[in-house]
């Protein structure tokens, strides 16, 4: 499998892009081609801190900057179909696609990685074997997540949903052995681990094509980090646009509205992408892959965002509160910035309305009107109570997280685990836990550097604090929201 892309990979990968027809040129066809897939509107560079701010810095920096400024709407790369690692091409192999074939109960993300790994199983003779070599090694993905990281989460709905990951990836992996045994695929290449690695690297970077819902995987495409939706505003963007130049790719942006900011493009034969924003020089450039929460970014993609404005916070509801509503379950929640969802608030406000009085104020209720001062008033404290005692169950509070997240962040850089005994014997009770999860005693490795496998757990671990953290903050958020909409109401009310 891949190395994580020193240079010298990273360059032959480049070259062979280039020679793969990938291109940054905003206007196709320049004669003669340019000498590298990049320079001309991207770069390929490392965001210590951008994008995913923190997270970036400790697990994948590598992105794509501007090369020069861009404009809103401006083609920025294109990677031609033959490029493009599908099923379809993988699945020109008569043997696999007989095996296929055989198998229709199989998912087409279950073929898909599949496809992956038998591909890596060709090695040198893989057409993609620059490509692959690059990929990252490893994945913080919720699947590799151990016992211990998944359990500090702390909140038990996102403990239950991490839980079912790993066992749906095993069986997943259990129902396609036979096939990857059947094509003579390495024992190596079939494992369990190998089927890991190779699910999360379609989880985390395959791109959506028309003829395959399993997407496809998209060389230098993507290299691009995630950006939320409705994250594109840059203080350039409120600039009106006035040079002819700029409504010319204003008409263009409007023509790609459909694709947002990337997409597989027929009548190009390519997938195109498209700067979504302006962008200045040096920039990263980034890409929306979907609307995510937090948890669902980490179950995907591995990381999560500091600001996500589609995070949301679930509140354990009463039982008959959730059959009484009309909302579905997910409807229900407090967003990350602390104020309660649409569905949440009608819920609530239906529910501190007497029995014999709900049918006739609940179209108000479901439209989003408040009912009355008085009813406002209940549900603002029922939420407070509510927010409270969950944060009151969980058994840390936010400033020991905060801490807890400081100290790993230090062990993080220790370069061997003398380093880091000092600093351990300073710390907390989940510290040690970490520690005995992963089978280290305080004195027991002295001098040794620290293991890989120990450094990864760290990344899991560290993400889950941080998960956890902007959890309890949406919380605390919602209960300063109530208290000031209780406020509010009162000083009304005088
Ligand atoms: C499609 S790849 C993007 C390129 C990737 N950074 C690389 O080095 O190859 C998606 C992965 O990049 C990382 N990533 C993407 N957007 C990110 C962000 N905003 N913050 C932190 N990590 C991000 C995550 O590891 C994710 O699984």
């Amino acid at each position: 499998m891949g190395g994580d892309g020193g240079g010298e990979k990273l360059g032959a990968f480049l070259r062979w892009a280039t020679e793969a027809g990938v291109s940054d040129e905003s206007s196709p066809c320049s004669s003669p081609p340019p000498s590298s897939c990049l320079g001309q509107s991207l770069v390929l560079s490392h965001f210590p801190d951008a994008g995913g701010k923190d997270l970036l810095l400790l697990c994948s920096p590598r992105g794509l900057a501007a090369a020069r400024d861009l404009e809103k709407g401006e083609r920025v790369l294109r990677v031609p179909k033959a490029a493009l690692l599908t099923s379809e091409s993988v699945l020109a192999d008569e043997t696999l696609a007989a095996g296929v074939k055989r198998r229709p109960q199989l998912s087409a993300a279950q073929i898909l990685i599949a496809c992956l790994l038998a591909e890596v199983g060709k090695g040198r003779s893989s057409r993609w074997y620059l490509y692959l070599m690059q990929l990252p090694q490893s994945y913080d993905t919720l699947s590799s997540f151990t016992q211990f990281e998944i359990k500090s989460l702390q909140v038990e709905d996102a403990i239950w949903a991490s839980e079912k990951i790993p066992a749906k990836v095993h069986s997943e992996w259990e129902e396609t052995v036979s096939l990857m045994q059947e094509i003579g695929m390495k024992p190596r290449l079939r494992t369990f681990r190998s089927w890991l690695w190779a699910s999360a690297t379609i989880s985390s970077r395959a791109l959506h094509v028309p003829w395959d819902e399993a997407g496809c995987l998209c060389p230098v495409g993507d290299f691009f980090n995630y950006a939320a939706p409705g994250d594109e505003s840059s203080s350039e963007d409120a600039d009106e646009e006035t040079s002819a130049e700029g409504a010319a790719w204003n008409s263009e942006a409007s023509l790609h509205q459909r694709l947002a900011d990337g997409g597989y493009e027929e009548d190009e034969a390519a997938y195109c992408f498209y700067a979504r924003r302006r962008y200045n020089k040096g920039e990263q450039v980034l890409l929306c892959y979907g609307t995510y929460t937090n948890l669902e970014l980490l179950e995907h993609y591995g990381f999560l965002l500091s600001l996500n404005p589609n995070d949301k916070a679930f509140i354990p509801l009463d039982p008959g509160m959730k059959t009484s509503s009309t909302w579905p379950r997910d409807a229900a929640y407090v967003q990350g910035d602390g104020r309660p969802s649409f569905a949440l608030l009608s819920t609530l406000r239906l529910r501190a309305t007497p029995h014999h009085l709900r049918r006739m104020v609940g179209h108000c209720a479901y439209s989003g009107l408040q009912l009355s001062v008085e009813n406002e008033a209940s549900v603002m404290k029922w939420l407070t109570n509510k927010c409270q005692a969950v944060l009151d169950e969980l058994p840390t509070g936010p400033a020991e997280d905060s801490s807890t997240m400081g100290m790993v962040d230090r062990m993080q850089e220790c370069s061997s685990w003398e380093d880091c005994v000092g600093l351990v014997q300073s710390s907390g009770g989940e510290i040690r836990e970490f520690l005995l999860a992963n089978g280290l005693e305080e004195d027991g490795v002295a001098g040794s550097p620290l293991p890989g496998k120990v450094k990864r757990s760290m990344r899991r671990f560290r993400l889950a604090l941080q998960w956890r953290l902007h959890y309890k903050k949406a919380l605390l958020q919602c209960i300063s929201y109530c208290r000031d909409t209780i406020d509010t109401i009162s000083s009304q009310r005088r």
